[in-house]
């Protein structure tokens, strides 16, 4: 029998490693909910959506978490295809403008609950374990000092075509901390 497995911890501290290695082992569906929150921040504003207009934003992820949840293989299949666009640090900052709005993050947890019942999945973010998936079998919580992360974010970017300053690089990781608290 097929269980769920959540992990959970700060970023930078190894959730898409370990996570994407794990389930390749044990054959099991990889899920990254930083992609759903990238997802639906780069369609929100490809629609000509903005942050401020929390009401309009609601009602229209409303309206995709609908047709999300009649083909989840569809969906997981734009994911795929578009992985490298959603990774993009552009990408990133659009979906730190959108992740604060509370209905938003209870859409895409919804979302992932539904999509997740059916279990066989390894799921990786910085809630996993305590808001969206409290009840999964295996709770994994990983961590590091913030030092470690800025430094493991640095060379990660150093190898992609985005490098950034290591100031840069930290700035960056100390405000996503600071939201994440
Ligand atoms: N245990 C480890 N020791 C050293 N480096 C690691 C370790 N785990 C992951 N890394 C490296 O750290 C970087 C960040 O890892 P990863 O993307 O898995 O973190 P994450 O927790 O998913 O981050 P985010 O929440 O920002 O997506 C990667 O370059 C990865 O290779
Ligand atoms: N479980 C999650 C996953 C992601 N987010 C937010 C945090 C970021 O603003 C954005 C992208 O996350 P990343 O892919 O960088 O991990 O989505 C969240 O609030 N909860």
């Amino acid at each position: 029998m097929k269980i769920n497995i959540a992990i959970d911890g700060p970023a930078g501290s190894g959730k898409t490693t370990l996570g994407r290695e794990l389930a390749r082992r044990i054959d099991y569906h990889f899920l990254d909910s930083g992609l759903f929150y990238r997802y639906f921040a780069k369609l929100l504003t490809e629609n000509g959506y903005n942050p401020l207009e929390k009401a309009k934003v609601i009602e229209f992820c409303l309206q995709k978490k609908t047709v999300i949840a009649k083909d989840p293989k569809l969906f997981f299949q734009k994911l795929e295809n578009q992985q490298i666009i959603l990774s993009h640090p552009k990408v990133s900052n659009l979906a730190s403008l959108f992740s604060p709005i509370q209905e938003l993050r209870q859409i895409i947890r919804e979302l992932i609950r539904e999509l997740l019942k059916n279990k066989g999945f390894v799921v990786v973010g910085r809630d996993m374990t305590f808001k969206v998936l409290p009840e999964a079998e295996v709770k994994i919580f990983l961590t590091a000092s913030q030092s470690k992360r800025i430094e493991r974010r640095y060379q990660q970017l150093k190898e992609s075509k985005e490098h950034l300053s290591l100031e840069e690089v930290k700035k960056d990781l100390v405000e996503r901390d600071k939201r994440d608290e």
